[in-house]
């Protein structure tokens, strides 16, 4: 892997995490003839994409730009960026913000594409960063409905940057946005995170009641109950709601809660057929964040006394406590009452 100098226009940016979606968003910035170096653990998966410009794990079949370099050295990875993406699963955001904070160049801001909280606290993913690099280093989310593979092959995507920083959520997005890539901003990293963290527990819902069989009312019906779940304890929380209205949480619950290459949507059609949790994770063999994230969302439910009826479900079933009809049974025969018993705008 050899640096080579940034021409005019052009910026250096380290993208830290080779999964899937490290590896499109690598991908993508670098087809918009920005420098690009991503950084991966795995010597054989780096050596893939910075020799053969591909990553037989995570994207097979798919070309990388011969542009993209790949490096197992942090370090290397980080000399000369302007801009720093992590991306990746939450577990590992600490200790990858941990790592990265001595090598990042002063000037270099660092924006996340990781979907989730910190496990066992509940903590956002910009409290987190915000406490291990210091206040002053612009933060930025990127998220919004946006499948890897689909990124990686060229499709048509939209997606959202929030940061405290208009000019910080600018320059990200800037990187991203090209020909079939659109990129939004926004200011409200605590609205657009909590969608893409929830997202992923109602995509669970959905995919259990598909693969129960119960219907499209069914999936619409957790579709836009999960959205109001979603609403309530964003407002418990502070988030602006139009930012769940857009991308980051409207726009991804309809692409996970849907498709097919959802992982946690997968996850939640194994369980609904019978197939036990273990062998069903071991099937998928990528990152399912609903695991932990449900977790946490359920401690912040807890925390700012929110009822979320079907976040709880999914989190029972994913702890054994009930089966997935066990659960459909409790959904089912709760109280009748108003659809909104309280505004959620204004
Ligand atoms: N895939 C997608 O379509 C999208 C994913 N996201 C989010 O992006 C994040 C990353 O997910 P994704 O790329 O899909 O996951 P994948 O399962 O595709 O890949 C996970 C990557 O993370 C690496 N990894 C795992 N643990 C650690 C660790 N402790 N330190 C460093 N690297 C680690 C893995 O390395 P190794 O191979 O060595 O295990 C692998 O490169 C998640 O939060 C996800 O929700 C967001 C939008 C879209
Ligand atoms: O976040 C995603 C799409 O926006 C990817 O969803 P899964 O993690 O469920 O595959």
């Amino acid at each position: 892997m050899q640096n080579r100098p940034s021409e005019g226009g052009a910026l250096r940016v380290a993208v830290l995490g080779a999964g899937s979606w490290g590896t499109a968003l690598a991908a993508l910035i670098a087809r918009h003839a920005h420098q690009v170096v991503l950084w991966g653990r795995d010597a054989a998966g780096v050596a893939a994409i910075d020799g053969e410009h591909r990553n037989p794990r995570y994207l097979p079949g798919i070309a990388l730009p011969e542009s993209l370099r790949a490096t197992t050295d942090m370090a290397a990875s980080l000399a000369g960026a302007d801009l720093v993406l992590v991306v990746v699963p939450s577990h590992a955001f600490a200790e990858t913000l941990q790592a990265l904070a001595p090598h990042r160049p002063a000037a270099a801001g660092v924006a996340w594409a990781s979907k989730g909280f910190e496990p066992g606290s509940g903590r956002f993913l910009h409290e987190v960063a915000a406490e291990v690099l210091g206040e002053d280093v612009p933060l930025a989310v990127v998220t919004g409905p946006s499948f890897a593979k689909e990124v990686a092959l060229g499709l048509p995507t939209a997606l959202t940057v929030h940061s405290d920083q208009a000019t910080f959520a600018e320059t990200v997005a800037g990187v991203l946005h090209g020909p079939s890539f659109r990129a939004y901003t926004g200011d409200d990293m605590l609205g657009a995170e909590l969608g893409g963290a929830m997202k992923n527990v109602l995509a669970v819902a959905t995919g259990v009641a598909d693969g129960m069989d119960l219907g499209l009312n069914a999936r619409a019906g957790l579709i836009t109950r999960g959205l109001n779940e979603m609403l309530r304890l964003n407002r418990a929380l502070g988030g602006e709601p139009e930012t769940l209205m857009g991308l980051a949480g409207l726009g991804d619950l309809v692409l996970t809660c849907t498709g097919d290459l959802s992982r946690n949507r997968r996850l939640g059609l194994a369980l609904g057929r019978g197939q036990p949790i273990d062998e069903a994770i071991k099937a998928i063999g990528q990152v399912v964040e609903s695991l932990q994230t449900a977790d946490e969302v359920m401690r912040l439910a807890r925390r700012h006394d929110v009822e979320l009826p079907i976040a709880e479900a999914v989190y029972a079933v994913l702890h054994g406590e009930i089966t997935p009809a066990e659960g459909l049974a409790q959904l089912m025969a709760r109280e009748r009452k108003a659809e909104y018993p309280t505004a959620l705008f204004g």
